[in-house]
């Protein structure tokens, strides 16, 4: 007994002089050298007294360099981002990063400190440790290399099983969803030829989310179904022998929500989204070295596609003799939108090399992507670009419905339901207006505005009957024209007739072979 209580005595005193040592040394030294030093100090520390806390001792290194893989242990990572919750109220001594593109500080234990962890009532131990590099391991360079780490995790022998089958799985499992969940997302756009970078990004700030968009509710089911189904298909696509991507086509009229649903995917999925401005592209190898470029669970857009490729009617206005020529080789068109460049693009992508980036060898080089073309006129597409296989689902975004209305007024109003709604259904069946149109009339025009909901009806009520007005006038325009040419065309009905026999029965059999196949994927929004 007498020889147990100077056993701890002796420790005791050992571990005081050590920790006043540290203290002294810590004070009086230059803070690198006492860098240099304090490992040793810990790693003394930690050989002869780690026995009174623990049995098993097992390391995971932060990097792993064998024939199978070189780089980031990725078990090192998730301990990493486990370890970080509640580790400012755990550790005493802390590291801080910003997270989230500088929205909030992170904190994560510090080397050379020990969290206590607690799983199905076993205590565990986790200790940080810094290896320096051999050669500079005292230095007085500021310069020095900042050295690697690995995380120790102590147990009792007698918890092994336990730790090894349920416990470590579960802190990479958490540690995981950490990372998923701590992860800024990138937008990135392809930067000039000229640029030593393929591609330069923004942190993706886009607040949509599929419950702000307004369409019909079984629709927006089916989309985030059919995105859910395909983040977790990676086995499928191996059996079935193809890359891991789907190709979505969003097409319909301006502000029908187009961008809003990309950002809404972005966000549910939580991928990066490359923005592909392709009169931007030199030619079809720079745009296969973007694609290589592009990282795994990412979305890749190409929006206004009937803008970037010249496909308008290029079956219809060629001869035969050209058309399997042209067909390969498109000019870049110019730029139809005001926001872009209004000067002709010197690209020389072509539509193969378009088909190739979707679907050729190297789109299998990454994995989990979603390649998606926009569009406001489909019918300017060439069908190859747009067919199964290529465009996996097309999505119409269409002019708003009432069940689209009731998902803003909801947003916009707080409104689940009004006396007005009535009125609104049937002028919504009446005329055409986009989502942005009737967003936009529903919005309060003054902030804190008491019968806000009200007057937004009565706004939209208002810009209805206006719209539906003006249609009314059109059409009736159009009927007085179609009066006034009746005579005329009748005449020249024959000779038109005889013209597009030629050209436009191609034309005509790539449209219904468009259709059957849109049979089941296609969308109506
Ligand atoms: N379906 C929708 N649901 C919710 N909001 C919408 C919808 N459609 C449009 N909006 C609103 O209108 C604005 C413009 O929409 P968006 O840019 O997504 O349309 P778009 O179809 O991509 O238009 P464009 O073809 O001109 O690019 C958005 O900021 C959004 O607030």
């Amino acid at each position: 007994m007498e020889g147990m209580v100077e056993f701890w005595s002796q420790i005791g005193s050992i571990m005081a002089t050590l920790m006043f040592v540290c203290t002294f040394a810590e004070r009086v030294l230059p803070s690198r050298v006492w860098d240099s030093l304090e490992s040793y100090f810990y790693k003394i520390v930690h050989s002869l007294f780690g026995f009174l806390f623990t049995d098993v001792t097992i390391t995971f290194e932060e990097y792993q360099s064998d024939e199978s893989f070189h780089g980031r242990n990725e078990a090192y990572t998730a301990i990493e981002n486990y370890l970080s919750i509640d580790s400012s109220e755990r550790a005493s001594k802390l590291k801080a990063k910003t997270t989230k593109g500088m929205r909030s500080i992170a904190f994560s234990m510090d080397d050379y400190e020990v969290i206590t962890d607690e799983f199905e009532g076993i205590k565990v131990k986790w200790y940080l440790e810094k290896q320096l590099p051999v050669s500079q391991s005292i230095s007085w360079d500021v310069s020095r290399d900042e050295g690697r780490r690995c995380y120790k995790l102590m147990f009792k022998d007698k918890y092994r099983s336990i730790i090894t089958e349920s416990y470590i799985p579960y802190v990479i499992e958490e540690g995981k969803k950490i990372k998923k969940r701590n992860k800024f997302q990138k937008l990135y756009t392809n930067c000039n030829g000229d640029d030593r970078d393929l591609w330069t990004y923004v942190t993706f700030q886009h607040p949509a989310t599929f419950d702000a968009i307004a369409m019909e509710p079984n629709k927006k089911q089916e989309i985030i179904n059919d995105l859910m189904a395909f983040t977790k298909s990676k086995e499928y696509y191996n059996k079935i022998g193809k890359a891991w991507k789907r190709g979505y086509l969003l097409y319909g009229p301006p502000g029908t929500g187009k961008s809003s649903v990309i950002a809404a995917m972005a966000n549910l999925l939580h991928y990066d989204v490359y923005d592909l401005e392709l009169t931007a592209v030199q030619d079809n190898t720079s745009l296969r070295k973007l694609l290589i470029d592009t990282s795994k669970k990412s979305i890749i857009v190409i929006e206004d596609i009937d803008c970037s490729l010249d496909l308008t009617g290029q079956r219809k206005n060629q001869s035969k003799d050209d058309e399997n020529k042209d067909s390969k080789v498109l000019p870049i068109k110019e730029m139809a939108k005001g926001t872009r460049d209004k000067k002709k693009s010197k690209s020389k992508v072509t539509l193969s090399g378009l088909l190739n980036f979707i679907d050729g060898l190297w789109s299998a080089c990454g994995e989990e992507r979603i390649i998606l073309f926009t569009t406001n006129h489909v019918d300017k597409l060439d069908p190859a670009l747009i067919r199964r296989g290529r465009m996996d689902k097309h999505i119409e975004l269409s002019y708003c419905g009432f069940e689209a209305f009731k998902v803003l007024a909801k947003n916009y109003l707080n409104l689940e339901s009004h006396n007005l709604f009535e009125k609104i259904r049937t002028l919504l069946e009446e005329t055409r207006m986009t989502p942005a149109d009737v967003a936009e009339n529903l919005m309060p025009k003054s902030p804190g505005l008491e019968n806000a909901g009200e007057v937004g009806l009565e706004n939209l009520i208002l810009a209805l009957e206006k719209a539906k007005e003006v249609e009314r006038l059109k059409a009736e325009e159009a009927l007085k024209d179609d009066g006034d040419n009746g005579e005329l065309d009748e005449e020249e009905s024959d000779e038109e007739d005889d013209e597009e026999d030629g050209s436009e029965g191609e034309g005509t059999s790539d449209e219904d072979e468009d259709d059957d196949s849109s049979d089941e994927d296609l969308l109506k929004i």
